[in-house]
């Protein structure tokens, strides 16, 4: 196991209800504003209950961040925020928003252009204005993170920074605020999740027992919620509860202490998002099983580890069971309605190039745990999920 350190200050509170205990979390004094999405906190109620939970103090609103928030929006956000002078923010919403909310608290203060942190990837950030979450749709793990992935409309940029001044203060997940969700972003949701874990634990053998038991459990967890999730009805509270939580465990640093990881998946997917507009799961779907296809020799040791603990696959070859895993992590996704072919989405051939000159331009050419995947090796992966 590597040297870590871990840090991860968040508070949870989850569950039922939950949303009054607002109160309780933020000072009395506090200037807040509120910052959310489109229509859908409003019209679920949670926005209302967010509101009465605040009381009397002195709070302000932001709404309109879209999903893959943009900076050219954010940077209205940060106007907002200087003008009415909040010292503190409160992000109502999925991914997006409380991504894009960790974003306006380092961007506040910042000295300089604020797009130099997506450059600098979050190291030039000294402070940030506090910040707590609501969470409205469990698949991120921003809640209980230091990660925010931004987008930049005019020049098609789609870049993550992660410091520790943006954890959140605290978070409320409450499993009804995610009844309202369609279908399509529940599955988003168990595939990132899923992703997430992935990405921790495919890599190679570090005898992280802990890290790797851990991972598994969520794993096991995710077959089992993407098995009844499509079927279920949509306010069946444990299920959702269960997929809340696994989706904060998915990316809240635990999994991924002292172990290497494999981000090479979600840099591919950016670029996707960024140039074609494919939800953010959807395109780590499609990299995915491709990129276990193309790395199957260096990962072949977590392939049968993950084949024979959370598939219970213990028959025919090596290699039988790691087509046969491969099979069912491609079927995991299919099973959710989520396709893992560029196809789907009409992009053929001559689409990938645009893709491979964006991850060159972003530096993105060392990718995985042993930074092997160049530019080359990222467009076999996308050649093999045409
Ligand atoms: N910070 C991280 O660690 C991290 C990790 C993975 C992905 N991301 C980023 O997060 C973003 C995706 O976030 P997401 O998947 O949570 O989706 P999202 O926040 O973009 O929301 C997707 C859609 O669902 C709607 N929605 C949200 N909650 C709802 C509810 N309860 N009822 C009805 N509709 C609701 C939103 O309005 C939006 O239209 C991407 O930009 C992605 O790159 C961040």
């Amino acid at each position: 196991m590597d040297n870590f350190e871990f840090y991860n200050p968040t508070k949870i509170l989850f569950g039922k209800g939950m949303i009054a205990r607002l109160d309780e979390q933020i000072d009395r004094q506090a200037r807040v504003l509120v910052l959310y999405g489109g229509a859908s906190a409003e019209k679920s109620g949670t926005l209302g209950e967010v509101r009465k939970a605040l009381g009397q103090r002195t709070f302000c609103e932001f709404g309109g961040i879209e999903a893959n928030p943009t900076y050219e929006t954010l940077m209205k956000a940060v106007e907002v925020a200087r003008k009415e002078k909040v010292d503190f923010l409160l992000a109502v919403g999925g991914g997006s928003v409380m991504d894009g909310t960790k974003f306006v608290a380092a961007a506040v203060p910042y000295q300089g252009e604020p797009w130099e942190i997506l450059l600098k990837q979050g190291e030039t950030v000294q402070k940030a204005l506090p910040l707590g979450t609501v969470v409205t749709l469990p698949a991120t793990g921003s809640e209980m993170n230091s990660i925010a992935v931004i987008s930049r409309k005019e020049t098609g940029d789609k870049l993550a920074f992660s410091n520790p001044h943006v954890f959140p203060v605290f978070s409320i997940l409450d499993p009804t605020r995610t009844f309202s969700l369609p279908s399509r972003q529940v599955a988003n949701g168990v595939a990132d999740s899923f992703v997430h874990v992935m990405e921790a634990y495919m890599t190679l053998p570090q005898d992280a027992m802990v890290q790797d038991r851990y991972a598994e459990g969520l794993l096991l967890s995710l077959h089992e919620i993407a098995g009844r999730i499509t079927s279920a009805p949509a306010d069946d509270y444990d299920l959702r509860a269960n997929l809340m939580w696994v989706a904060t465990q998915a990316l809240n640093g635990l999994i991924g202490a002292g172990v290497k990881q494999d981000w090479a998946t979600h840099a591919i997917g950016h670029e996707l998002t960024a140039k074609y507009g494919i939800d953010h799961a959807r395109t780590l779907a499609i990299v995915f099983p491709a990129m276990l296809k193309e790395r199957r020799e260096q990962k072949r040791a977590k392939l049968l580890q993950y084949a024979t603990r959370v598939l219970g696959l213990t028959e025919g070859t090596e290699d039988e069971r790691i087509d046969a895993a491969i099979a069912r992590i491609e079927a995991f996704f299919e099973g959710l309605e989520i396709p893992v072919r560029l196809s789907a989405y009409d992009i053929d051939r001559a689409g990938i190039d645009p893709i491979i000159a964006q991850l060159e331009e972003h530096g993105m050419t060392a990718l995985g745990e042993d930074q092997e995947i160049t530019s080359e090796i990222s467009r076999k992966v996308l050649e093999r999920s045409l």
